[in-house]
This record gives structure tokens, C-alpha cells and sequence, in this order.
């Protein structure tokens, strides 16, 4: 294959990754020019193009080193690696997006008596991830056929052609709506940036390093959130005590109230409203809660 001194990026050409994907990239500094038949993308400012295809095809094109890297989920990527073809074991996971949130789980009628995966020994099973269910039925000692489609899985045991399934699980609506109940949960899955094990050697190693440097940057942002409440100093350790992980909070002095403190701290992570009201009751009050927009430390 031809060397490229362009870095190369696959991703899904329309479905549920797609938006997200795109807008990652444009917070990294990574613009398009959208060509006519939008299959492949040409990089604006950086050397970086995209690729749009299937997401089932992503981890096939990065192995094959038709592209450097790749957004896809988890689910996906494992599946790939689980075929253990040549240049699929040398796949990973640079880093996890944070987007594409699902969970690949055993779900059966809801009639059905289900205690333990043993109770899946002589069943048949409906998936689109063969190679992870047949993985995770080894490491159980349960002897299952799998029974492999390509979509609509939830419908097989109605139909008859599975006794219960393996699928991709979100809100667990598409599964209440079969009347099937989750009961294992094989693999937590994500979008992640996927790529080769090892760095090309040339200006792409460093254009890859680049990028997930800013994406990083990127990621912390958008995951930070800044916490603003008063407290009085009596209650300041019980506050303190229940804030959400970060560094240590700075505090500041009230004008005209000694006894009162404001207190300022980076959360990595959602703030929610449970949270809030704990820490209220602990003595806060005036609480904010702020988007980070940019950082630099
Ligand atoms: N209900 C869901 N909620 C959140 N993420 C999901 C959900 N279902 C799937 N995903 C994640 O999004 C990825 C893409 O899902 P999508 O349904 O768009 O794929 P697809 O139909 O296989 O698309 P393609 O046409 O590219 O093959 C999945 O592989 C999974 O990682
Ligand atoms: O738990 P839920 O929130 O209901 O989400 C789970 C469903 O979402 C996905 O299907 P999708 O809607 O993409 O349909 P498809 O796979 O048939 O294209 C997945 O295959 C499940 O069927
Ligand atoms: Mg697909």
C-alpha cells in the first residue's frame, strides 16, 4: 500500500455516532470540506481526513491500514477483536468517548425463570455479537447455540427462531416493548477511538499523538463542571465532605460575613441534583453549578 503523509480517520457515515463523532473532532480543531458523494472528507486546517463508512466495517479498514484510527463502539471493536484474525488482536482502544453509552446484555422472557447463566445450557441465543457471546458463554462453562442475525434481535423469540437473545441495551425500551427482561450484562460499551497498537513510525505517529493530546483537553472540559455555594465555616467539612471528585476547592472569604465562606470546586464530572440537595442539607446554599468552557492549567 501506498505510504500517506495525510492521517486518516474512520468513522460512521450516518447513524448514532455520527453527530457526536463530527462534533468531537470540531472541538479538537479537526474541520471538513464535505465532498459530493460524502464518503470521504478532506481535512481543512490539519493534515487529518475522514473516512465515512459502516461502523461495522471500522475496525476491518484501521486493521487492514486503510485508516489510522477509527470512532466506533466498544461493542463493535470487541466483537472485531474477538474474531481474532490476523491484525484484529493488535487493535485497541486509545481512548474511551464518552458518547454511544450501551450495554451488550442477555435479556430472556419475561415469563422465563432465570437464576444464573446455567440456565442458558441447551437454549438458543439470537445476537449480532457472536464472538463476544460465544467468548462470555465459555468463561460460564454454558453450552448455548448461537444463533447469529444481523438485526431486529429482540423479535427472535417471538418468532421462534431463538429461545432468548443477546443485544445491544440502552433505556431497555426496545426489550420491555418484546416483553423480554434483562438479566446479564455481558460488556459496557462506549464509543472509543480505536487504532493500531503500535504508532505508524512517520509524521502520522505524531499527528495521532497531537490529537489525542487535544482530545484530552477536550474530553476534561467537557466532563468539568465548576461548583459555586456559600457555607458557614462550622459546616464547611460536612460540605466539603460530599463534594464530587476533583481537586481540593478553593475557598474565599464573604464581604461582611466572617462566619461565611464561598466555595469554588472543579468537579470531573455531572453534578446532579440528588448531589446538590445532600450538600444543601449539609449547610450550603447559593449553589451554581457551570459549564467549563476552556481550561488550561
Ligand atoms: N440504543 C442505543 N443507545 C446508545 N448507543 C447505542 C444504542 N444502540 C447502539 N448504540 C451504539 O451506537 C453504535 C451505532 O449504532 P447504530 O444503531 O447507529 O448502528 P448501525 O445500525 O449498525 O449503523 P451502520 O449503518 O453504520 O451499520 C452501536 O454499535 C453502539 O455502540
Ligand atoms: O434499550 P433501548 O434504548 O431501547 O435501545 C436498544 C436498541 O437500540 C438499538 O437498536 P436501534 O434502535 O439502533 O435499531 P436497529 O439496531 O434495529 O437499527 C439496539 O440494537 C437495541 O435494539
Ligand atoms: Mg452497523
Amino acid at each position: 500500500m501506498k505510504p500517506r503523509d495525510r492521517l486518516r480517520i474512520a468513522m460512521q457515515k450516518s447513524g448514532r455516532l455520527t453527530e457526536p463523532a463530527l462534533e468531537l473532532l470540531n472541538r479538537c480543531g479537526l474541520t471538513f470540506r464535505q465532498s459530493r458523494d460524502k464518503l470521504f472528507c478532506f481535512g481543512e486546517g490539519e493534515p487529518v481526513d475522514l473516512l465515512l463508512v459502516r461502523d461495522d466495517d471500522i475496525p476491518g479498514l484501521i486493521a487492514q491500514g486503510v485508516c489510522d484510527l477509527g470512532i466506533v463502539g466498544r461493542n463493535v471493536l470487541n466483537e472485531f477483536k474477538g474474531t481474532a484474525t490476523d491484525g484484529a488482536a493488535a487493535l485497541t482502544e486509545w481512548r474511551p468517548l464518552g458518547f454511544g453509552r450501551c450495554r451488550l446484555s442477555i435479556a430472556v422472557p419475561q415469563e422465563m425463570n432465570y437464576a444464573q447463566p446455567h440456565d442458558l445450557n441447551g437454549m438458543r441465543i439470537a445476537t449480532s455479537y457472536p464472538a463476544l457471546l460465544n467468548g462470555w458463554l465459555k468463561a460460564q462453562e454454558v453450552d448455548a447455540a448461537v444463533v447469529t442475525l444481523a438485526g431486529s434481535v429482540e423479535i427472535a423469540p417471538k418468532l421462534g427462531t431463538a429461545d432468548v437473545i443477546c443485544d445491544l441495551v440502552q433505556s431497555g425500551g426496545t426489550l420491555v416493548a418484546n416483553q423480554l427482561r434483562e438479566t446479564e450484562v455481558l460488556l459496557q460499551s462506549e464509543a472509543v477511538l480505536a487504532g493500531p497498537e503500535a504508532l505508524p513510525t512517520d509524521e502520522r505517529g505524531d499527528m495521532i499523538e497531537l490529537l489525542l493530546k487535544r482530545l484530552d483537553g477536550v474530553i476534561q472540559v467537557r466532563e468539568s463542571r465548576l461548583l459555586l455555594l456559600q457555607t458557614s465555616r462550622t459546616s464547611l467539612d460536612a460540605v466539603t465532605r460530599l463534594l464530587p471528585g476533583g481537586p481540593q476547592p478553593t475557598l474565599l472569604p464573604v464581604a461582611g460575613q466572617p462566619d461565611q465562606l464561598m466555595l469554588q470546586a472543579l468537579c470531573a464530572g455531572e453534578v446532579s441534583w440528588r448531589q446538590l440537595e445532600e450538600i444543601k442539607k449539609a449547610g450550603a446554599r447559593e449553589m451554581f453549578v457551570l459549564p467549563v468552557e476552556k481550561m488550561l492549567a
